[in-house]
């Protein structure tokens, strides 16, 4: 079994964490990693939404399973396109821990204590778009690259402070730089941040039997009625929007929204609805959002 991945300390983390679960499972199985670049890691002068998207992420995967070179890609569930092509599936989503987003600082303790004109550093339209509609005062900068470099970048001054997802940083044993982590309210998350997800190809169903341990149904439901609305929405990462999904009982909560990137336009909207059913409600959040205000605000990102 060869998994691939990209070779960013936080993929390997995630990759070398596949491989521990598999040979547990099956421990007269050989399971090896196989390092990639993507185009995503080495475009790091321009925000993603400009170079084409989360695909940059996982398309040198891919063409490692179709020739059959990985049996399995493992990506954070965040990167992987809304929209996956036909020959590829998931075969497994992992349990998530953190969906949250982090505030890190070295001189303040979180987003409130900011003052006027500080520098936030981030890339992701989902991020800026709630900071200015939230702290129209704060200055929002763009930052690329991996963790160690965005952390890096913060240290060196160039930024007051930046806001990371909690789940890679606690991966990294980086926990301790986490000054806040955000509400829901403060930064509703990316769909599927902070969960795992294995990769496969489509007419290779016994990997998909093999990973089923691996799979957890609960986490699979949030991710993808988070994933339908952003699809439904026509979102990727060029889309300021943020989905998140909670189980309470066997009740699927989904929140969305949807802004333009300067906060002054944003339509929030809730629902629940069977864990049956997760792409459906997805879908019915999306149509909630178009009817209050979300059509006019993709209309106006489109001009
Ligand atoms: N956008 C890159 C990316 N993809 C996944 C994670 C973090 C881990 C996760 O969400 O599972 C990150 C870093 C970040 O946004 O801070």
């Amino acid at each position: 079994m060869i998994i691939a991945t990209r070779e960013s300390r936080l993929a390997l983390w995630q990759a070398e964490h596949v491989r521990t679960l598999l040979q547990q499972l099956y421990p007269s199985c050989q399971v090896d990693l196989l390092g990639m670049t993507t185009r995503g890691d080495q475009i790091l002068d321009r925000p993603l939404a400009k170079v084409g998207g989360k695909g940059l992420f996982v398309k040198e995967l891919e063409t490692a399973l179709l020739e059959g070179v990985a049996d399995i890609a493992v990506h954070s569930m965040k990167d992987v396109p809304m929209q996956m092509e036909a020959a590829f599936t998931l075969v497994a989503i992992g349990p998530r821990e953190v969906s949250e987003d982090a505030f890190i600082s070295n001189k303040y303790a979180s987003l409130d204590e900011l003052p006027p004109g500080a520098v936030v550093g981030t890339s992701s339209l989902r991020r800026e778009s709630q900071l200015h509609a939230r702290f129209p005062y704060l200055a929002v900068s763009p930052l690329r690259g991996n963790l160690d470099t965005r952390l890096r970048k913060l240290d060196e001054g160039q930024f007051d402070a930046i806001i990371l997802a909690a789940a890679g940083l606690k991966r990294l044993g980086l926990g301790a730089r986490i000054r806040a982590v955000l509400t829901a309210e403060e930064s509703l998350p990316a769909p599927g941040q902070g969960a795992l997800g294995i990769e496969a190809l489509m007419n290779r169903p016994e990997i998909a039997a093999w990973m089923a341990p691996l799979h957890d149904a609960r986490t699979a439901a949030c991710v993808l009625a988070e994933r339908a609305m952003a699809r439904a929405l026509g979102g990727s990462c060029d889309v300021p929007l943020g989905a998140y999904a909670k189980m309470r009982d066997d009740v699927i909560w989904l929140r969305g929204f949807v802004a333009t990137p300067d906060g002054t336009r944003m339509t929030h909207a809730e629902l629940s609805g069977a864990m049956a059913h997760p792409e459906a409600l997805g879908q019915q959040l999306a149509d909630t959002l178009r009817g209050a205000g979300a059509e006019a605000i993709l209309a106006s990102l489109d001009a």
